[in-house]
């Protein structure tokens, strides 16, 4: 240590200049890779138009992809591209190396490295360093930028003696952080790629396999360490990742808007969001269930209870059955309906597929009693005979042969069946016996029909009260519990297969096929696949062609859709049975036992980051601990991450959240804040009257001279919501992606999850219990009131009441 970087002795002003030049040139590369990507899209092969040959296109859709791909990337990261910059110690005479880093990498025009990206290797050190152990550091730098000027620099400086003790704290780059902590709040959360804490760092650059759980308290940055770490994978594990996707799981449409520009910002665009209630395609509900139903429809007796309502649908009459078709009665005696119904079952396939075995025999046992019925009728004269018993001996020899043919050969039983089939009466008994089945189609009857839960509600362990509570008039609203049970539904059903959807499916696969054998052949003629060393041929070979394959197929799949270019997050988002590469699931106590069911079969590698905290669980169904919900999936295989520092919430107004989390969480520890500014809570008695005065008081308090700065949120329990907006007209109204842009919100404690606000207003706080208490009080970044017309439960006694 004690090496003095000449730089440290120049004038601010003069590194200030030195900063504007290095940061020009770099803004100056980011205009020229957006020009050249722009290009090729306009003049590329990506712009020729369409047909060709398959080779042709596959090219061009390479291009088209990686052009948009580049320009998708280099447009998000335009805001503080390049922020900061370290310095190693100079060793050995010679000079230490500089890096400036930045949200991408970008090289200059002779390929040398102008901005390293701040998920490589080279950028670590501007993370984890700190005082006590700078490693190689002599200095790390944040750069301020204005747009795309140099308004300030910071530095921490390691290798100076006579540091004092503050500076030896383990908060990395505290003027910086602090500085972008009293930020007044957008609406939008933002990345801290500038800021990241050691802590952080360590989740963000954990390895891709397994289940990783970060647990936090409010504020530690659980949320954003989990978008860093999407966009440090995505970088890291590109080749997989892109191809299979990431998917992010977020408590409502609300949040997830909130988030929504941190990756992009990274220079990500490529990751699914979505909330639990949009986890099945084609439904996107919103709608919340009572306390009581919430429980019973998270919990996994669900399961049973769904496999009991498929079972349900698959009938075998005990009095056998019986068809008018063509003038005749048609009849299947009941050990032969059960014996068919039973083979169906026993085939290892979901019920829509195994309606195909129910379907054609029961159209066999059908034409075999018409085919008996005929024969018993055609026979009539010929029993005369035998009965005189008069027989020639012709006649005997062709009875004696017929005895030994079957009544019908293949042929007739092939066209017996197909008319039989025409018949809809036929078609319509058959159907009622073994429908095909859609998982809306299921949850729609079986909780519309009261009779049908009473008998197999046992079966799922349901008392009488329980199979009650599910009842609910057909036509009702999808629910978020009900999601999951779709999806349970989906997965035991299989996907219906009605002749318009077999015959797209054939026409697709024949075309398929086509293309897969062009994609051979674009990957042979190119010789991609021949190293001419025999073992690496055997497998890298595959594997190599594998992936070409795929890719090309990725390609081809992507032109069909009349020129619109899917994301591999869109296309993801339309399919069911999509497997992510990595999902991320965040406040993730809320999840109940069937969501996590649905969350993953999504991911079959179990690569998983699950982040959250267990004391603010507000779903009755959600977790009370990790490893209730986790490991009958991964027993054994989960590493957990504890965050310990409030980033958010200043240290007046967590002392309060501690008393509180004293008294619904004993056994959790709240997190240690980072700032100690700001005032204290207040608590003001008042009326809803008096409130709109209050909200425009704590506006003025909050409202920056930047404009669009400045939030604040009313949150109110479910029973005073209506009458807090009535109050409030001008405010927006809970989980809609529109109120983040309000100044003013009105939410419950549920839709303010995950969410951060200037000031928080909390009304009635007697009527919030438990750990929706807990969530309201941390929202808040700088300033928080309570107003109460009752006294305040004595869990809040230590707050300083205010006149308005
Ligand atoms: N390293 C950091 N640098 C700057 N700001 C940070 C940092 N870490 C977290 N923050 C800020 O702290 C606030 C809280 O972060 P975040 O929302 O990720 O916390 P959380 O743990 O998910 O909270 P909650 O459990 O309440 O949802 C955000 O404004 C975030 O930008």
């Amino acid at each position: 240590m004690g090496t003095r970087q000449a730089d440290d002795v120049k004038s601010p002003e003069a590194a200030l200049r030195e900063e504007q030049d290095y940061v020009t040139r770099v803004y100056d590369r980011l205009d020229t890779e957006r020009d050249e990507a722009e290009r090729t899209l306009r003049e590329g092969p990506a712009a020729t138009g369409g047909g060709g040959v398959f080779q042709a296109r596959l090219e061009r859709a390479v291009a088209t992809d990686e052009a948009v791909r580049r320009l998708d990337r280099l447009t998000g990261v335009e805001r503080g591209l390049c922020f900061g910059r370290i310095d190693h110690r100079a060793e050995g005479g010679r000079p230490g190396d500089t890096f400036y880093l930045g949200r991408i990498g970008l090289r200059d025009e002779h390929r040398e490295p102008l901005l390293i990206d701040w998920r490589a290797a080279a950028a670590r050190p501007f993370y984890t360093a700190t005082h006590t152990s700078p490693g190689t550091l002599a200095r790390r730098r944040h750069l301020h930028l204005r747009l795309r000027e140099v308004v300030r620099i910071d530095d921490e400086v390691f290798d100076l003696d006579g540091l004092s003790a503050a500076d030896q704290s383990t908060i990395v780059g505290e003027a910086a952080l602090l500085a972008t902590l009293r930020r007044g709040r957008t609406g939008r959360m933002s990345d801290v790629v500038a800021t990241i804490q050691e802590e952080q760092d360590q989740v963000i650059r954990a390895g891709l396999p397994g289940v990783l759980v970060v647990q936090g308290g409010p504020g530690t940055g659980k949320t954003v360490a989990a978008l860093h770490r999407a966009a440090y994978l995505l970088y890291t594990h590109r080749d997989v990742l892109e191809r299979r996707g990431v998917l992010v799981v977020g408590p409502n449409a609300t949040f997830l808007r909130y988030i929504e520009q941190v990756l992009p910002g990274l220079g990500e665009t490529d990751v699914a969001l979505a909330t639990v209630g949009e986890l099945f395609p084609g439904v996107r509900a919103t709608v919340i269930e009572s306390p009581e139903v919430a429980v019973l429809k998270g919990g996994l007796r669900m399961a049973g209870l769904i496999d009991a309502a498929v079972r349900l649908r698959q009938r075998a009459p005990e009095e056998g059955v019986e068809i008018e078709s063509d003038g005749m009665v048609l009849r299947v005696d009941p050990a032969t309906m059960l014996e068919i119904r039973d083979r169906a079952r026993e085939l290892r396939a979901p019920h829509n597929v195994q309606r195909r075995l129910f379907v054609h025999e029961m159209l066999r046992a059908l034409a075999l009693d018409r085919a008996e019925q005929y024969e018993r009728i055609t026979d009539e004269p010929l029993q005369e005979i035998l009965d005189s018993g008069a027989v020639p001996q012709w006649l005997q020899e062709l009875l004696d042969e017929a005895e030994d043919r079957p009544l019908l050969d293949d042929a007739d039983l092939k066209s017996a069946k197909e008319t039989l089939w025409q018949d809809p009466a036929v078609r319509a008994t058959i159907d009622a016996l073994w429908p095909e089945l859609t998982p809306q189609r299921l949850l729609t009857d079986l909780f519309g029909d009261r009779e049908a839960l009473r008998r197999i509600g046992p079966e799922a362990g349901l008392s009488p009260a329980e199979e009650a509570a599910l009842f609910r008039p057909p036509g009702s609203e999808w629910t978020v519990s009900d999601v999951p049970l779709l999806d349970e539904a989906a997965e035991l059903l299989g996907a219906p297969e009605d002749s318009a959807e077999r015959a797209r499916r054939r026409a697709a696969e024949r075309e398929r096929e086509a293309e897969e054998l062009y994609a051979r052949e674009v990957i042979e003629s190119s010789g991609i696949v021949q190293t001419g060393i025999p073992e690496i041929d055997m497998v890298d070979a595959r594997e190599l062609a594998e992936r070409h394959l795929e890719d090309a197929l990725d390609l081809a799949e992507r032109q069909h859709d009349d020129g619109l270019r899917l994301t591999t997050a869109q296309r993801a988002a339309a399919d069911r049975e999509w497997t992510y590469g990595h999902v991320i699931v965040d406040e993730a106590q809320e999840l109940s036992e069937m969501a996590w069911r649905t969350v993953m079969r999504k991911i079959p590698t179990r690569s998983l980051t699950v982040v959250g905290d267990i004391a603010q669980t507000g779903n009755p169904a959600g977790a009370r601990s990790w490893g209730s919900m986790l490991d009958r999936y991964v027993s054994g295989r989960r590493r957990e991450h504890r965050l310990m520092v409030n980033y958010r919430t200043p240290a007046a107004i967590m002392r309060l959240a501690a008393d509180v989390l004293a008294e619904v969480a004993p056994d959790q520890t709240p997190p240690e804040p980072v700032r100690d500014d700001g005032p204290p809570p207040v608590a003001v008695r008042m009326t809803p009257d008096t409130l709109p005065a209050l909200v425009r008081a704590e506006l003025d308090e909050i409202t920056t001279d930047r404009v669009g700065e400045g939030r604040l949120a009313v949150i109110a329990s479910t029973a005073q919501h209506a009458a807090v907006l009535a109050a409030l007209p001008n405010a927006e109204a809970g989980a809609t992606p529109e109120a983040l842009d309000s100044p003013v919100v009105v939410l419950t404690p549920e839709e303010s999850k995950g969410l951060e606000f200037d000031s928080v207003i909390v009304v009635d706080p007697a009527g919030i219990t438990g750990s929706d208490l807990y969530v309201a009080i941390t929202r808040a970044t700088r300033r928080l009131t309570l107003t109460h017309h009752n006294d305040l439960p004595p869990i809040l006694s230590s707050v300083t009441e205010s006149a308005l």
